[in-house]
Formats: structure tokens, sequence, C-alpha cells
């Protein structure tokens, strides 16, 4: 459970749960507090420090903060939103204990601190900000000073990483017990610069209870699912990969994708291609394999072969119906496919037909575990999830989960903060990559690294998951000027610090 983000509403629960278990709301305060003053301390020098308090325990917090920082002997002044006389429970008990200097958030003039403490929004952000507040936010945000904010800078919200109105542009934020999907999700992501979870008591057993279905794609998440070759493994063991190749002209995306899957561990790849693809491809091969495959029949007739046991199709493909014949029948043969790019688009007339194919193919499955692993970006995702894209408000964690369930599909929604999720609700975001990953065929190289994983036997959403999280690592173990080739050879790097 190291892995699971929470909602507000689940966070909430993990603190009435701890405070009903018999630790005071005000001591969970205090904590927090304490994390929140030593990060101050850290990052204020020995410069004067603002503390911004808002209405509910997010201001409580900076009260505490507050006091913990004066007794620490450091220049501290508050501004709050709303007088002590209007604050409530712990809050309230909080603000009574702090007897240093508090004027109105009006007053609050950044350019005389060494650092801002944002206290006036955290869990309870119900709306967007405006007013005093919003002033407040918008003075800070353009004050060369630096911001430290508690459990979430006012404005992003918890749930979605939404900017409501406005929002703090924090350089650090310190939140607590677990990270929120808004500290992943962007823009969210973008506003909290480096987060720190402090442990304020809360036992890890509230969460047997609360079921988290959120989590961040990394080791957490997967480690103990993730196939890894094993001492005394062969080749077969590790599973047959498909990746099928576009015509002569359109080749690289498959190669990229074949590369990558054998980079990622599976025990054999092959490069399916059509007649007139085949010598251009094999003149470009070594460790791949190469097989002619040229139309529907010729498949159904390889997928005898019950070796070959994940596919991907999409990358260079072409998104004619020749891609939906081919999806169409390796699902009907029950195997696991990886669904990338052209292979997409070739649905967006008729999804109907594919959610079909993928139903099908999981019932007939284990577990009824999906067999199908979905790769859109933003506008591959518009073409086949329509109404979905245009509906206000889905974050896109609301997105990907939304579709997952209708799909009957692993839906790995990507971009800088992709999102995996699966029909039974479960979703992972990923925070790992770099910039550098915007550039032409890295997406076969993510389709090719998920199918390792698929191929190797891990579960389609924590092979979706791994693959997402490794493409990013190896993107960072490359460092700047990355383009799609030097991902795979980075893979040994990333697996190097996984598997010890
Ligand atoms: N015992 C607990 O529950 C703990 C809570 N903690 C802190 O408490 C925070 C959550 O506290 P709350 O639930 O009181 O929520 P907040 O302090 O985030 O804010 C809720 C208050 O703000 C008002 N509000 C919401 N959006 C507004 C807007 N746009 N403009 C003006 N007013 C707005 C609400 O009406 C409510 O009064 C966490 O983020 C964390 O910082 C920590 O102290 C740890 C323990
Ligand atoms: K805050």
């Amino acid at each position: 459970m190291d892995a699971a983000l929470l909602t507000p509403e689940e966070m909430g629960a993990a603190d009435r749960a701890t405070i009903a278990a018999g630790t005071p709301g005000i001591l969970l305060m205090e904590r927090a507090a304490a994390a929140v003053a030593a990060a101050a301390m850290r990052l204020s020098g020995d410069g004067p420090i603002a503390l911004l308090a808002g209405p509910g325990n997010n201001g409580g917090d900076a009260y505490a903060a507050a006091a913990l920082l004066k007794s620490a002997g450091r220049a501290v002044r508050l501004f709050h939103l709303v007088a002590k006389e209007g604050l409530a429970g712990d809050a309230a008990i909080a603000a009574g204990a702090y007897d240093g200097p508090a004027e109105t958030l009006s007053s609050f003039r950044p350019g005389d601190f060494a650092l801002v403490v944002d206290g006036l929004f955290g869990a309870g952000l119900a709306r967007p900000l405006e007013g005093e507040a919003a002033a407040a936010v918008d003075r800070a945000n353009a004050a060369p000073v630096k911001v430290l904010a508690i459990d979430l800078p006012s404005g992003i919200s918890g749930a979605t990483g939404a900017v409501l109105g406005t929002a703090v542009k924090a350089d650090a934020t310190v939140t607590f017990f677990r990270r929120k999907p808004g500290h992943l999700l962007e823009p969210g992501r973008s506003y909290c610069g480096e987060i720190t979870v402090a442990d304020i008591g809360i036992s890890d057993d509230v969460l047997d209870t609360i079921a988290p279905t959120t989590f961040e794609a990394g080791p957490a998440l997967f480690q103990g699912r993730l196939k890894v070759p094993a001492d005394a493994g062969h080749k077969y063991d590790r599973g047959h990969a498909v990746v099928f190749s576009g015509p002569a002209h359109q080749t690289g995306a498959a190669r990229l994708a074949a590369t990558a899957a054998l980079r990622g561990g599976a025990g054999l790849v092959t490069v399916f291609a059509p007649a007139s693809a085949v010598l251009v491809v094999a003149a470009q091969l070594t460790a791949v394999m190469l097989r002619r495959c040229d139309d529907a029949a010729e498949l159904r007739e390889r997928l005898a072969d019950d070796r070959l046991n994940v596919f991907v199709l999409g990358p260079g493909f072409g998104a004619g119906d020749k891609a939906r014949d081919f999806a169409q029948a390796v699902l009907g043969a029950g195997r696991r496919l990886v669904l990338d790019a052209d292979g997409i688009t070739a649905f967006k007339d008729e999804p109907q037909a594919l959610f079909a194919a993928a139903g099908e193919a999981a019932r007939g499955r284990p577990g009824g575990e999906p067999a199908l692993v979905l790769t859109p970006h933003a506008g591959e995702f518009k073409r086949l999830f329509p109404d979905l894209a245009a509906e206000d408000g889905l974050s896109k964690l609301d997105l990907a989960r939304r579709a997952a369930a209708r799909a009957g599909a692993v839906v790995v929604l990507k971009g800088r903060d992709t999102v995996i999720a699966a029909p039974d609700g479960r979703a992972a975001i990923n925070a790992s990559g770099t910039a550098w990953l915007a550039t032409a065929g890295t997406g076969d190289v993510l389709a090719g690294i998920v199918a390792a994983q698929l191929a190797q036997g891990t579960p389609s959403f924590e092979a979706a998951a791994a693959g997402v999280w490794m493409h990013g690592k190896a993107a960072e173990a490359f460092g700047p000027g990355l383009i799609a080739e030097d991902l795979p050879q980075m893979l040994p790097k990333v697996f190097a610090g996984l598997c010890g």
C-alpha cells in the first residue's frame, strides 16, 4: 500500500479513523506543523517567514507551524483570511496557541519575506479561489520569493490536479501520510515543487478499510507481480511477443517496438511483416526474428502456435480494415494485444467492435484478466471515446477509468502524467520521465516494453504500469538529447536498479 494515493475524501477518512482510534486531531495537526516548520527552516535560511492561514485545518497547520517557528526564534508574521474567532475545531485550538503577530491577508506583501508558507486551503478546497485569497496567491506568485505549500498548493484540487481559479506555484510541498492524485496529475504536479510526505502517526492499517484504488506507477505498485528472468529459465518461459510491421516504407516503428520488447525481457520477439516489407525489415534486425504475414487468413494460421502469447499492433501499421481484422483475429484467439497508434485510430468508426472483442477475450482468460491494453495519447483517446473527451469536468483519472470500464481493457492514457486504468477501477499515475520523451517513436518503444511484461506473464494492469514507469526511467537514465532509439538500450540500467 506504499504506492497508494488518497483522494481528499479518503484522506479525511484516514484522519477520522486515526482520531477515532485515540489520537486527538490536534496532535495530528501538531505533527503536520512540525514537518512544515522543519521544511520552512530549511528553505528560508535565516530570513523572515510569512504564513498564510485559511479558514480550515490547513490554516490550523499554518498557525501551529507559526508557533513552532516563533518558539525556535524565527521572525514570523501570520496573515489570515478569517480572524481567529472565525475558526473552529483543531484550527481554533492551534490559532489560540499562537501568540505572534497576525494580520489580515490584504496586508501580506511577499517582498518582505524569505519564505511564504501557504496554509490557505488543502484537502478542503471546494470552489475556485477568489477575492482576497486569489489576490494574495497572485501576489506571491508574482514575487521572487520561495513558497512552501502545506498539503497542497492552495487552488490545486487534491482529487484531480486541476487549478481552481488560481493556484500557488510552490517550490516545495509537504503533505501528510500519503500523496493525493493532485500531486501527480498535471497541472497540479507542476505547481507542487519538491514533494515531501510526512509521517504524522497515521497507521497504514487504516488503508485496509479505505481500500484505495489509485496508486503511483512505480516499483511499490508492481514489485512482486513483475516478471524478471528466473535463474533456470528457458527463453520460452519468458514468452514470445509478436510485433506487426507496416508496409515497406513504414517499418521503423515496428522495429523500435520489437527491440524494446526484447530489451524489456520477452524471451523471443518476432516481427510479422507483409511480403513487400520482409526484405526491408530483414536488413535491419538481428536478435528479433521475422516472418511474413500478409493477411488475416495467414495470421490465423500463425496463431495456431500458442507460444505466441502477446501481440503489438499499431505502430506504423496503417489505420485501415487490415488493422481491425488483425486486432480481432488476435483477440479472437484469446491472446493479449497492445493496441497503439494506427491500431486505435482504425476503430474510430466502430469502437464497439473492439470493445466486444476485448470483452470476449477477457472472459476467456483466468480471472477475466483484460486481454487488451490500449495506449492512446489524448488525440487517439478522443477518436475512440469522443463522448468522454467532450464531457466537462472529467479529470484524466476519470477519463482513463471510464474508458477502461467501457472497453474492458487496460487503458494507458499517455502524457506527462500518464494514467493507467483497469476495468476493475484501479488506476495508477506515472511520474517518471523527462520532457525529452516528447519525440517521434517513443510511443512505439512504450508499446514494446509493455508487451515484454505481458509476454512474461505479468498481469495486464501491472504490466502496463511497469512499462510506463520503466519507459520514463529509461529516459531519465539517458538524460538530455534523447531519441526513441536510445530508450531500449537504457532498459538494462532500469532493470539493474529494480533487481539490485
Ligand atoms: N485532523 C485532520 O483532519 C488533519 C488535517 N490536516 C490539514 O487539514 C487540511 C484539511 O482541512 P479542512 O478539511 O478544514 O480543509 P481546508 O483547510 O483545506 O479548507 C476548508 C475550508 O475552506 C473553505 N473553502 C473551501 N474552498 C474555498 C474557497 N475557494 N474560498 C474560500 N473558502 C473556501 C471551506 O468552506 C472550509 O471552511 C489538510 O489539507 C491538512 O493541511 C492536518 O492538520 C493533519 C490532520
Ligand atoms: K495549502
